[in-house]
């Protein structure tokens, strides 16, 4: 069975068919690439996916049931998590609270047994701290020392990007959605994402769908591309095929990039 199954999928903005008739499955364990031009429709895909955004028509599966129509929050608890082309991060508060933060829904105590602090909930205390440190050590040891309790907003913006990435993980999710996970990186910060994404697969268990413009990263670690233009699927398959795919082609270089 599928983990996220689009079924001819519609969303319209005014008279801009944003989204026209997308059809789309991932699988578990795989690494899937959206790649298009600008404003071809990536974003609008996980807009929809998350529950930004409500389809004009058709359904989307995560795990077998639907979910379109339901709210972020709760897509969320289902498990999907996502990060952001422009950052979300809560920029006052540190590293640490960031990735804390994005667990709260995990919690099972009553509100007053935080007040209390009961065992119950120093234990789950606990067990949320250890799984902050668990997603943080994936980007190695450099958000792990003194920036556990730096704000973000002093972070380099890799650092703030890894941040997201250890977010979104924590939150409990089966599938991330990862929108351009290495803007703003440079070539030796893109490579090393990229290894790091294929162990989030491989060593996390995750699934990933990400919207990337680097071609070398989708290249690399695609298991699967599905290139949108205008809004509708025009390819999809091996990374090699789809690049050489002549519709592929006309929609890069037919169009202006901004
Ligand atoms: N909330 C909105 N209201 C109106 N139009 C929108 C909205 N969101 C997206 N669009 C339009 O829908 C189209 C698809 O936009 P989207 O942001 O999904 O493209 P994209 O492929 O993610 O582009 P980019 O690579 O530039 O991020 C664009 O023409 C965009 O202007």
């Amino acid at each position: 069975m599928a983990l996220l199954e689009l079924r001819n999928v519609y969303k319209a903005f005014g008279g801009l068919q944003a989204i026209n008739n997308v059809s789309l499955t991932v699988n578990e364990g795989e690494i899937v690439s959206i790649i298009g031009p600008n404003g071809a429709g990536k974003s609008t895909l996980f807009n929809l996916i998350t529950g930004v955004y409500k389809p004009d028509a058709g359904e989307i599966l995560f795990e077998g049931k639907p979910i379109h129509g339901l709210k972020p929050n709760e897509i969320c608890r289902r498990g999907i998590a996502r990060t952001f082309q422009n950052l979300r991060l809560f920029t006052n508060l540190t590293v640490l609270e960031n990735v804390l933060i994005s667990q709260h829904h995990r919690i099972k105590s009553h509100w007053l047994s935080a007040i209390l602090r009961t065992p119950q909930y120093l234990k789950e205390e606990e067990e949320m701290h250890q799984r902050a440190l668990e997603k943080l050590s994936f980007f190695g040891p450099r958000l792990m020392t003194f920036r556990l309790r730096q704000p973000v907003y002093v972070l380099s913006y890799a650092n703030r990007r890894r941040t997201e990435m250890a977010r979104a993980m924590a939150t409990g999710a089966k599938l991330l959605l990862l929108d351009e996970p290495s803007a703003g990186m440079n070539p030796r910060e893109t490579q090393e994402i990229t290894q790091i994404i294929r162990r989030m697969r491989d060593e996390g268990g995750y699934t990933i769908v990400l919207v990337e413009h680097k071609m070398n990263l989708v290249g690399e670690i695609s298991d699967r591309v599905v290139v949108l233009d205008y809004g509708e699927k025009i390819a999809e398959g091996d990374y090699k095929d789809v690049v050489n795919d002549p519709r592929v082609i006309e929609a890069y270089l037919g169009r202006k990039e901004d």
